[in-house]
């Protein structure tokens, strides 16, 4: 069943030193703390702070229930931690731990829009931990405890619910716990077994493992078919030796010693404890249709490449990212908190965590709509032994469980604030979904799909290396670098970076075979443009744009990235004498820009200093066309300084000669103008005027000249806090994007990544 396609699928992968430039790139860390309010003017300090901040502070101790209307109680969770149980890799202490936290916490924001802060506790001693939790009460709408070794976990999660009025749950028992319920009931399924006669072992006997076998033995679980092992063994009863109270209520009667004669003809096994813990012979003695959740994180206790090798019957599962069916916690716990959240709810309690399970059982069951399908690595999923589960990028996600969970939430009267309306809330709940990850991710995983041989121009640069490597790394596609063989392996050596590796292929245009074929191909194009053969040669040997262009358009490399060491314009002469515009197109820049909760495409970014109404027409249909590819359905407006006519003047004569153009041209997308900035971006401002032919807010914007489209798209990314990607370059026959002048290697392989999409089929 699994096995074969795990080999085939290219599995994507960083190398730890991706993992540190993630890391410490910018600001060190994960996460940062805006305000939500200006804090601009005198008023605004006399608000905020003294004296205003006393009127607040009155009410809430007039009615606690306050702090939801005035703080950020009602939308904050922390994830605290003592370090014990990191991950599987053990107890490595509170600082050690806080990259998970932090990364917790970025996964609340990014996922369910829940604002978050890591805590790491240094104490191992659980009445010092409980106390300093307790206290920290009021500054949270939930507590997520998390990487906390059993058996302490135990005592610190119950004696917490005990104490704190709002939601205490330790992620690495009921979290997994949950999602593990919900794969394995569609595992079940899909292998015809029931409940009550199914047989599993599960490896590990700490904080996920108990709470994952005290869930699905709540669910039906026959207990006498379930065995629980750990670093001893089989926990039998009688055993003496290694054990705790926590252990013991799971004990069997069993003549099993060691995880080998246990997973014998087993169902099922669920493995929450190390790397490399299952091994051949184990995996080939389980029943016919295994069921194998390996979910230690990072590595899991056995790979699907190697469970593939063993057998091709086997429905696998791990906690990764970069397999299919991850049976990871992150599927849960931003949605359990944000359906918590929004109802005040004073607990998470069994009904709402089954209600979690079903809910996500039920999503991997249902038919997956166009714009979720492309969320998914390969192609459209369908339920089945490769897909039990949604991943974690899938949409559907937070307008489905919180759902649930508030509904739980109220029918079993821990919530203390009702939601009427459960559809209205759904629909509130899509909106408030990130964008930014939606849409990189799309395209990532578009090129997946279809993985692209992409030549990196500039490839005796550090940074064009690195980013070649993780372009490879991540699955889409090969990597060429061009340039000189000293300059290049001596720039790799200095660096460290090992390019003799799958994947990456090394070009020298000095002794490449293919130079004749190049510069014929050249001198066809420019002997009439004053052009010797032999300046062509010249072109072809020694400039890295003319050589890699002449690659992409003789069909040697699907698509070309550059310009990390020109400028753009001049990156773009060189290309341009190499490639055309595609027939009735016109070549363009498109930044999208990418802002909390909306995305828009600016045009044009890059190539036209001062259109015409001709022009601007043109690249409103350019941008219009890669919104559509990119998977928006454009609203365009032309901008001006002026809307509809006012105020009047000349300047806005070419926008406005430019939507009569579009009226001619009959274009089947939506555009009006000309208009102002604010008009096309707010819905009420654009409501004043009711003729406007948008739909909704214009998610394509078509700047009046170059200069106004690179100041308003700089000052986005520097003062609005929006990720700005591009300029993309559009219109050309071939595929080719260049990066800006001294770009980074994560926006050199952004670059490379949309050359590959836009490269096609
Ligand atoms: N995919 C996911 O979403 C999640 C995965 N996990 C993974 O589960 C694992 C355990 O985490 P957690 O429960 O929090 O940690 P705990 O420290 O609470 O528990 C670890 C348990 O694993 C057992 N163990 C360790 N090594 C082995 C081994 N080689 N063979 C058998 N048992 C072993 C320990 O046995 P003993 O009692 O004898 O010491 C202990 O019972 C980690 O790898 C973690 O990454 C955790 C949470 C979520
Ligand atoms: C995923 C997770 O929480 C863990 O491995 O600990
Ligand atoms: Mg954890």
């Amino acid at each position: 069943m699994a096995g074969k396609d795990h080999n085939e699928r290219s599995k994507t992968s960083v190398t730890e030193q991706e993992a540190l430039d993630f890391h410490s790139k910018g600001r060190p860390g994960k996460l940062e703390i805006t305000p939500t309010k200006a804090m601009a003017t005198q008023r605004d300090l006399s608000l905020a702070y003294s004296p205003g901040v006393a009127v607040p502070v009155k009410a809430i101790a007039a009615n606690p229930a306050m702090a939801y209307e005035y703080t950020t109680r009602g939308n904050m969770v922390a994830v605290i931690t003592n370090g014990t149980a990191i991950l599987g890799l053990g107890n490595l202490g509170a600082l050690a731990a806080k990259p998970v936290m932090e990364g917790k916490s970025v996964l609340f924001k990014r996922f369910a829009d829940v604002d978050s802060i890591d805590l790491e506790v240094d104490t191992e001693n659980v009445e010092e931990f409980i106390n300093c939790v307790r206290y920290l009460g009021p500054s949270f709408g939930g507590i997520n405890l998390e990487d906390i070794k059993a058996p302490e976990c135990f005592i610190i999660e119950s004696r917490l619910r005990e104490i704190m009025d709002i939601p205490v749950f330790h992620d690495d028992q009921h979290g997994t716990a949950i999602i593990a319920a919900a794969g394995l009931l569609n595992a079940l399924e899909l292998t015809g077994r029931d409940l009550k006669s199914t047989k599993l072992v599960c490896n590990g006997a700490g904080a996920a493992a108990i709470a994952c076998i005290e869930l699905i033995k709540a669910m039906g679980f026959n207990p006498a078919n379930v065995i629980l092992c750990d670093t001893k063994g089989v926990i039998y009863q009688g055993r003496t030796e290694g054990m705790n109270q926590w252990k013991s209520a799971h004990a069997v009667k069993s003549d099993h010693r060691t995880l080998e004669e246990a997973m014998k003809g087993a169902d099922v096994v669920l493995g929450l404890s190390q790397k490399g813990a299952f091994s051949a012979d184990m995996i080939r003695s389980m029943a016919a249709n295994p069921i194998i959740f390996a979910m230690a994180n990072p590595d899991p206790e056995i790979t699907p490449e190697e469970v593939a090798e063993i057998r091709d019957d086997a429905i696998m599962a791990t906690g990764r990212s970069d397999y299919p069916n991850q049976v990871n916690n992150v599927l849960g716990f931003p949605y359990i908190f944000r359906g918590a959240l929004d109802v005040r709810a004073s607990q998470i309690n069994d009904a709402m965590k089954i209600a979690a399970v079903r809910a996500l059982a039920s999503l991997a069951r249902e038919d997956v709509p166009d714009d979720v399908a492309a969320a998914y690595q390969g192609n459209r999923p369908r339920f089945g032994p490769e897909y039990i589960i949604p991943v974690p990028f899938d949409p559907r996600l937070i307008s489905a469980i919180p759902v649930a969970v508030a509904r739980a939430a109220m029918e079993t009267g821990v919530a203390r604030k009702a939601i009427d309306d459960l559809d209205a809330y759904s629909r509130e709940l899509s909106a408030r979904r990130d964008p930014i990850a939606a849409t990189t991710q799309r395209l990532y995983e578009r090129v997946r799909q279809n993985p692209k041989r992409v030549v990196f121009a500039e490839g005796e640069e550090e940074q064009v290396m690195r980013a070649a490597i993780s372009f490879v790394n991540q699955g889409l596609g090969t990597a060429i670098l061009l340039g000189r063989d000293a300059p290049l392996k001596e720039t790799a050596e200095r660096a460290g970076i090992d390019l003799d590796r799958p994947g990456i292929e090394v070009v020298n245009a000095r002794v490449s075979t293919r130079v004749e074929a190049y510069t014929e191909y050249l001198y066809s194009r420019l002997q009439r443009k004053g052009y010797l053969l032999r300046d062509c040669q010249r072109l072809v040997n020694t400039d890295r744009n003319h050589f890699a262009a002449c690659m992409v358009a003789l069909g040697d490399a699907d698509a070309m990235v550059t310009g990390t060491t020109r400028n753009y314009s001049t990156a773009l002469e060189d290309v341009r004498r190499c490639i055309d515009p595609q027939p009735g197109h016109r070549v363009i820049g498109v930044s999208l820009a990418l802002t909390r909760g909306r995305t828009v495409l600016v045009a044009d970014t890059a190539v036209h200093d001062m259109p015409t109404a001709e022009e601007l027409a043109d690249i409103a249909e350019e941008a219009a066309g890669l919104a559509r590819r990119l998977g928006y359905e454009p609203r365009v407006a032309l901008l001006a300084y002026s809307t509809f006519g006012h105020p009047t003047g000349e300047r806005s004569e070419r926008l406005r000669e430019a939507v009569k153009i579009l009226d001619k041209r009959r274009v089947d997308f939506e555009y009006d103008g000309e208009m102002g900035a604010d008009v096309a971006l707010n819905a009420h401002r654009m409501e004043q005027y009711p003729f406007c032919r948008l739909s909704g807010t214009a998610n394509v914007l078509v700047m009046p000249a170059i200069h106004s489209a690179s100041i308003s798209t700089k000052m986005l990314q520097e003062l609005g806090g929006s990720t700005v990607i591009g300029p993309m370059l559009v219109g050309l026959e071939k595929s080719v994007q260049i990066a800006q002048y001294g770009a980074k290697d994560t926006d050199i392989v952004n670059m490379a990544a949309i050359a590959a999409y836009n490269a096609g089929e």
